[in-house]
């Protein structure tokens, strides 16, 4: 079996997660998620004050190698230990999880569509997209209610670091798109059409 790969781009907070939640529940058993997010630099070896002010939002601080690696691997049908990213403490969490090849592989992250050897190997290319202010309202609810932030702490970030990487690196690679996604996960109309593609997918 070769699965087939789909990605899911799109800016922090523009509701990628949210559509992804609601697809990967429609395909239950024939459909694995691997988030992007969990392949970010470990950075164990910096103490926890230098990796808060890291910037996470450039291509740069994800472990691409690794990530093609067990995507490839997936893809050609073997197995692979996924790590998992604790974003309340800024580097990965000392757990990992198995996973066993599914049909289909929804590759979910900013800059999910960013590297071209992802894009090679990516069958549909999907971009989430949402106003930056509706965003930034969401990021700083979530950020601050599930990963551990202060206000202060999340509109630094935001200004310094996630909107001008997003404008330079992420808002780009809208270009690569298949489907663009408006409205985010308000859009169900643009969901269900998704949905139909994917299971158009697992008739191939
Ligand atoms: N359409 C929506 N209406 C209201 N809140 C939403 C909507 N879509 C997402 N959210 C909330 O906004 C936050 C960010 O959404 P999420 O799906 O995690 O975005 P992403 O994965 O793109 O960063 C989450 O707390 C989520 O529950
Ligand atoms: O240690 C970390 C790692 C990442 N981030 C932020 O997360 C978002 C990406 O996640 P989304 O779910 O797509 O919002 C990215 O913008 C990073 O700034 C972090 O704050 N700390």
């Amino acid at each position: 079996m070769e699965s087939k790969i789909i990605a899911i781009a799109g800016g922090s907070a523009s509701g990628k997660s949210t559509i992804v939640d609601y697809i990967k529940n429609y395909f239950a058993d024939d459909l694995f998620v691997m988030g992007h997010d969990n392949y970010y630099k470990a950075h164990n070896d910096i103490p926890f004050e230098k990796r808060e002010k890291l910037n996470y939002d450039e291509p740069n601080a994800f472990d691409n190698e690794m990530f093609i690696r067990d995507l490839k691997r997936l893809k050609s049908g073997k197995e692979i230990d996924m790590p998992i990213y604790d974003y309340n403490i800024h580097t990965r969490s000392d757990k990992t999880v198995h996973v066993s090849p599914k049909k289909i592989i929804l590759i979910e992250g900013i800059l999910v569509l960013y590297d071209k050897m992802i894009r090679d190997i990516t069958d549909t290319m999907v971009f989430v997209d949402a106003d930056s202010d509706v965003r930034l309202q969401r990021r700083i609810l979530r950020d601050t209610k599930e990963r551990s932030r202060s206000l202060d702490s999340v509109l630094t970030q935001y200004i310094k670091q996630v909107k001008p990487m997003h404008e330079k690196y992420v808002e780009p690679t809208k270009k690569y798109a298949d489907i663009i996604i408006p409205r985010g996960a308000k859009n169900t109309r643009g969901i269900e059409i998704l949905i139909k593609h994917i299971e158009d997918l697992l008739k191939e």
